[in-house]
């Protein structure tokens, strides 16, 4: 690498969640917003963060824990058990929100009045956009709150999209965790994408005959339905975006501005490249890149993808594959089912070798890749005065090319085998991704 920039963007975002604790802000926003039912609840979660004697982490957790704490007495009392409550890692208490069926006027506020999921998913946005910046959580929430009342995006819209998607069944809520309705809630209201393709409505399909049946397993084991443990699911469910200085200028929700939508030039890139000297036998990339590879790879119309055609796993190899994946900080929060089933839908893409291009920037986001040998440089052009800067390395067991498929959104830079020995990469079908890893990621939890 070449700068300090963490090796792995989910890296970076983890540890933002770590160091700020995030869940733990999200966790009280959530009980106290639920606790106090304020008719304007984004004018009162906007106060939360922005009242000055909550700047101080600790005052903000602490603040919110108070509001929250009485009514949350009154709730224990009246429970037998106590697991609203657990132990996290280190130790401290960590609340979850815990809310009976039976409890219809919270169901409709957060549905009805508040369109919580949506507010929270947009706030969780916001949070991982900030964490490539490293700027204050509260900030970044009560900015986005802001934006979202000066915006477009009206309070009313947004509950009734909440009431569209909540139709299904109105109190069955748990199934409309943040997580699971953020990908389909943020594009609708940026427009990053049109009707969802032929493809996509299938799979919504099966999503939702598979969330059928889910309920009717759930049904007859607990009464108490946990509402959301919003942010554990952050990393793997939420939208991240790279910092480059202008998050400040954005205007409301719209993703990945610095982004370009067009497809890098190439000979541009190649020029960088020799620049940096960091990949000599370049030639390769313009030239001798195979048409067919291309188009399965990334240069597809978007919402048309191509499936991944590549060789399925030997039983060897799908045990390296389950210990990478199982230690990619993107998805190792899943359950070892939905990791297995992450494995076997990998697939082996032809040999790259050095030069060859894995991802080109701008082209449409079909497959997340892991690299299990190797090296690749990243390289991102911003601008076209400064061509491509090489701004990462990929190593070997990580993954990449999650962003294009997390914001639904071109690719942000461009991925180039760099080693000697070229590079063994595994792709994995964007579809498959979007069930397994935004979507059942979504209520799973590693055992
Ligand atoms: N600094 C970086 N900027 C952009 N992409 C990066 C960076 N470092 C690693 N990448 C990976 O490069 C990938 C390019 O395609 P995606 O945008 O889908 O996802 C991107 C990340 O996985």
């Amino acid at each position: 690498m070449d700068d300090d920039r963490p090796r792995h963007i989910g890296e970076s975002i983890d540890a933002y969640i770590r160091t700020h604790k995030i869940d733990d802000l999200f966790t009280r926003m959530l009980s106290a917003t639920l606790t106090e039912r304020p008719d304007n609840a984004r004018e009162y979660i906007r106060k939360l963060c922005s009242n000055d004697n909550i700047k101080e982490e600790n005052d903000t957790t602490k603040m919110m824990k108070e509001e929250s704490d009485d009514r949350r007495k009154e709730e224990q009392e009246k429970k037998e058990d106590d697991d609203d409550r657990e132990e996290s890692e280190d130790g401290a208490v960590k609340s979850k929100v815990t809310v009976k069926h039976s409890d219809e006027n919270a169901s409709s506020y957060l549905n009805e009045t508040l369109g919580v999921s949506h507010l929270f998913a947009l706030l969780s946005d916001a949070l991982v956009e900030n964490a490539m910046s490293h700027q204050d959580p509260l900030e970044a929430l009560s900015n986005t709150i802001l934006k979202l009342r000066s915006s477009n995006v009206e309070v009313e819209n947004a509950t009734q999209k909440t009431d569209n998607i909540l139709d299904e069944g109105t109190n069955d809520w748990e199934n409309v965790s943040i997580a699971q309705q953020a990908p389909a809630r943020v594009e609708d209201e940026e427009g990053c994408r049109d009707e969802p393709s032929e493809h996509e409505e299938d799979e919504t399909e099966e999503e939702e005959e598979e969330e059928g049946s889910h309920e009717n397993a759930e049904e007859s084991s607990e009464d108490d339905h946990e509402i959301v443990d919003i942010v554990s699911e952050l990393p793997s469910s939420t939208s991240t975006t790279l910092n480059n200085g202008q998050s400040s200028q954005r205007p409301a929700f719209r993703r990945r501005q610095s982004v370009s939508a067009e497809c890098i030039d190439r000979s541009q890139l190649l020029m960088q490249m020799k620049e940096n000297e960091s990949i000599e036998s370049i030639k390769s990339l313009g030239d001798k890149k195979d048409a067919s590879h291309d188009k399965k790879m990334d240069d597809t119309v978007p919402g048309k993808e191509a499936k991944n055609e590549g060789v399925a796993a030997t039983e060897m190899e799908r045990e390296v594959l389950l210990k990478i994946i199982s230690a990619s900080p993107l998805m190792s929060r899943l359950s070892i089912q939905i990791q297995k089933e992450l494995v076997s839908n990998l697939r082996k893409e032809r040999a790259f070798n050095k030069g060859d291009s894995i991802i080109d920037q701008g082209g449409t986001a079909n497959c997340l890749y892991i690299l299990e040998q190797g090296e690749c440089e990243v390289f991102k052009t911003v601008s076209e005065e400064e061509g491509a800067k090489k701004v990462n390395v990929v190593e070997p067991g990580t993954c990449f090319g999650e962003l294009g498929l997390l914001h639904d959104c071109p690719r942000a830079a461009s991925v180039i085998c760099s080693s000697d020995d070229g590079a063994v990469v595994w792709s994995l079908d964007r579809s498959i991704f979007r069930k397994l890893v935004m979507f059942a990621g979504a209520s799973e939890r590693v055992d």
